[in-house]
């Protein structure tokens, strides 16, 4: 049965509006993890951690004071704003969100609400501001990740045990409501807000306070787009309310990991899945060779199956301590830019085609068109034809590769909507796109909507 939710739900989801149907077209995201965690790399005193590089601070169990002092030695030298956009640019992204302050508290723009930030650093300048400059100058709309949770701030507390926690939160509460419209006030073109670190008793404690937080972020910056793991509702329930109503704007729990390729639930909603390149590291780690490092390949298949599914891509970069990015990812970026410039037409504002998954990979569908489907190929089958069981009533008129649009491709119609495709002799290594097109409307996708 229904409870009664007074803190749950602001704004009235899916969003139609065109801040979030740039959002949603987007698709492709570069996440951007930088902090003082980026100079010590996962390596404390010669010793190597294998964990998360940003959770250095506790892997390593160093002291608040010591870890604190590394804003000194923070000087990125190599930082050039203009040719991370660059590269974001060439990789084919839409979107870029950037750690503004991450669990240890250092935030990367002057903050008139603490001396820990960038201002008091060898670097000295904006460093926040020199990178939304630059990636809105390539084009690339930027979000900002900010942590609630910050191991710097004497107030954090992680459950409200006594009158003291519950005033210190109160003084939390107050900082963080101020850097959040401060980060508004000073990047009036930024288009969203990524919250972490919203797990704890505390926040879950304060969901009417989360309410209001949205509330005033969006009216005080119409259009913006906020992640569901900034809520929770006033019985501690987060991402959905106590009812299963999705706060915020978008469903933000994939984190390094993707739905079901199947699962059809997930398309209801707006979602992001943001992954790493190695398992788990989302900071600048020196060491690379502890775990496996994914392949352009795998990577390109989640962005598929993410857009396949409605969902958008944030894929994550660790600057070094330095300000530049290691070569693997430096090679990753150009693969998958290779891809992307002859591909992204079936990435770039599309979703869902209303269509069961098929074993040779991905249907996606242009939100504008009626009658034309891709399909992303990732798995060939072995007689070369491909089974595409489209909805009831549908007719394809003809099918194509994106690479060859003027040779049609041979068809065979097993049932009412049903067809093989051919397509032998493909040479490509790498996954490619068929193209369907429509005699008529493709019922069921629109109907859905
Ligand atoms: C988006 C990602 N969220 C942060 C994170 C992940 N976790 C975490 C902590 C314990 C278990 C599983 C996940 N804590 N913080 C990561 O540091 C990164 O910022």
């Amino acid at each position: 049965s229904e409870k009664e939710v007074k803190y749950g739900q602001i704004t009235e989801l899916p969003r139609q509006d065109d801040a979030m149907k740039k959002w949603r077209s987007n698709r492709f995201g570069q996440f951007i993890h930088w902090g003082l965690y980026a100079i010590p790399g996962g390596v404390w005193k010669g010793k190597t951690y294998e964990y998360a590089a940003e959770f250095l601070k506790s892997s390593a169990g160093i002291s608040t004071a010591t870890w604190d002092s590394l804003q000194y030695q923070f000087n990125p030298i190599k930082f050039n704003a203009m040719a991370w956009a660059k590269m974001a640019k060439a990789m084919g992204v839409k979107y870029a969100t950037i750690t503004t302050k991450h669990h240890e508290g250092f935030c990367l723009w002057p903050s008139e609400y603490t001396d820990f930030d960038i201002e008091n650093t060898p670097y000295g300048k904006d460093l926040l501001g020199e990178f939304i400059e630059a990636y809105n100058a390539e084009g690339i709309d930027v979000s900002l990740y900010y942590s609630v949770l910050d191991w710097h701030h004497p107030d954090w507390r992680y459950k409200l045990n006594s009158e003291e926690d519950k005033e210190a939160f109160e003084r939390l509460k107050i900082f963080t409501k101020n850097q959040l419209l401060e980060l508004l006030d000073r990047y009036p073109t930024v288009k969203g807000l990524w919250f972490d670190g919203t797990w704890d008793q505390c926040w879950k404690d304060n969901g009417q306070f989360s309410y209001e937080l949205e509330k005033k972020l969006k009216e005080k910056h119409p259009g913006l787009v906020v992640n569901s793991r900034m809520r929770a509702d006033e019985y501690g329930s987060r991402h959905f309310d106590s009812n299963g109503v999705l706060m915020g704007d978008y469903e933000s729990g994939y984190e390094r990991r993707l739905p079901n390729p199947w699962d059809i639930e997930v398309t209801k909603n707006d979602w992001e899945c943001c992954m790493t390149i190695p398992e788990n590291q989302w900071g600048y780690h020196k060491d690379w060779t502890l775990t496996h490092i994914k392949t352009a390949n795998e990577l390109i298949e989640m962005l598929v199956q993410c857009t396949s599914q409605n969902g958008n891509f944030l894929l994550n970069f660790g600057p070094t301590g330095e300000g530049d990015f290691r070569e693997e990812e430096v090679k990753l970026a150009k693969e998958i830019g290779d891809w992307m410039d002859d591909n992204s037409s079936a990435i770039y504002n599309c979703g869902y085609a209303g269509l069961k998954k098929q074993g040779w990979g991905y249907f996606t569908q242009n939100n504008d068109s009626e009658t034309t489907i891709n399909m992303v190929v990732f798995n060939k089958p072995i007689n070369g034809k491909y089974r595409v069981k489209l909805n009831k009533g549908s007719v394809i008129k003809k099918a194509y590769l994106l690479s060859k649009p003027d040779k049609a491709l041979d068809l065979e119609e097993i049932s009412n909507g049903e067809y093989f495709i051919e397509a032998k002799k493909v040479k490509t290594k790498d996954p490619f796109v068929i193209i369907i097109e429509l005699e008529n409307k493709d019922s069921k996708k629109f109907h859905q909507k």
